[in-house]
């Protein structure tokens, strides 16, 4: 098993950030990184697999870092829409290419070919021009280099976008394997369905940051959750107040905190609390979860992409 770590890492293009103050951690498992359009998945990915260096932070793969220890760079593979296989050559050749590239023996290498020839349902399309095939069977050729190496570390940005039902179904099942096996499996998605398909776990990015993490019957919770969140401002310590009185909380800029309470009543009863504890509070206002502008923002994707 190889373990994946991004420590507080700020990346982006041309100076301006696109991830920012980015956690994860990744071990075997099926992880899903889920957001609306220009969330920053493929960024993430990017980063992940070492070829867009962080402005800040590290990415670490078992405790090494991969812009440094380039070696490193083999233990992952990457598929995205762009599959980077040559577009005048045949499927096959290009897996033969990759073969070589990766290193595989030469006497195992056809019989892993054909392994993920049969896994993408490419056999048939094994001597086709990768030029000359729809955008699916793109996908799919894109998808079996990934597998080829059968590497510890797989990042499958949108893998499933594209392919039919059962080839999506034959994916799923391959991943579960692989995950079961002690791979570490990253796959990023739009479509929450994906979400609480397959995932172990699902990080949930908007606008380049990390807006929730957890087991997808987790979100599903917190997503449609019922919890009141307050957003409170006003002199005194509120932040040793809220400890005292057993309440989480997040600090926010300009001293405010957020506080999660589960009803009106409860709101009521807290800033009662914080009064009688000499906090002067000066503003109570509900605080959007912000889970729940993302789930209406892939929402409406799918619901657009559904009617395309
Ligand atoms: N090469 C680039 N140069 C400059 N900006 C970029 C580049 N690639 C992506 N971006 C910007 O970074 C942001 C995140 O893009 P990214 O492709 O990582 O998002 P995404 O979540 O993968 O989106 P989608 O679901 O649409 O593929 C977007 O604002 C995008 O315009």
């Amino acid at each position: 098993m190889a373990k994946l770590e991004v420590q507080n890492v700020s990346a982006g293009y041309h100076g301006r950030s696109v991830l920012r103050d980015m956690d994860l951690e990744y071990g075997a498992g099926i992880h899903v990184l889920l957001g609306p359009n220009g969330a920053g998945k493929t960024t993430t990915f990017r980063v992940l697999a070492g070829i867009l260096a962080p402005f800040k932070g590290s990415v670490l793969v078992d405790g090494a870092d991969p812009h440094i220890h380039t070696e490193i760079k083999s233990l992952i593979a990457l598929a995205t829409h762009r599959s980077a296989l040559a577009p005048r050559l045949s499927v096959v050749d290009n897996l033969r290419y990759w073969a070589r590239v990766l290193g595989l023996p030469p006497g195992h290498s056809e019989e892993r070919i054909a392994e993920v020839l049969h896994l993408l349902g490419l056999t048939d399309l094994a001597d086709r021009r990768i030029g000359s095939l729809s955008r699916g069977q793109n996908q799919r050729a894109g998808l079996a280099k990934a597998f080829l190496g059968q590497p510890a570390i797989l990042l499958l940005d949108e893998p499933m976008s594209g392919l039919d039902p059962s080839t999506t179904d034959q994916l799923i099942n391959h991943l579960r394997k692989l995950a079961d096996e002690g791979h570490t499996v990253v796959v990023s998605t739009h479509a929450l369905a994906d979400a609480y398909r397959f995932a172990d776990d699902v990080t949930v990015l908007q606008d380049g940051r990390i807006v929730g993490r957890g087991e997808p019957a987790a979100l599903r919770t917190a997503l449609l959750g019922t919890a009141y969140r307050l957003r409170i401002r006003g002199s005194g310590d509120i932040p040793a107040v809220l400890d005292r009185l057993g309440h989480h909380y997040e600090q926010q800029q300009q001293g405010a905190v957020i506080v999660e309470v589960p009803d009106e009543e409860a709101a009521e009863r807290l800033v009662a609390d914080l009064v009688s504890e000499g906090i002067g509070v000066r503003e109570v206002v509900p605080a959007r979860n912000p889970l729940e502008d993302v789930y209406q923002q892939l929402q409406t994707e799918s619901t657009a992409s559904d009617a395309t």
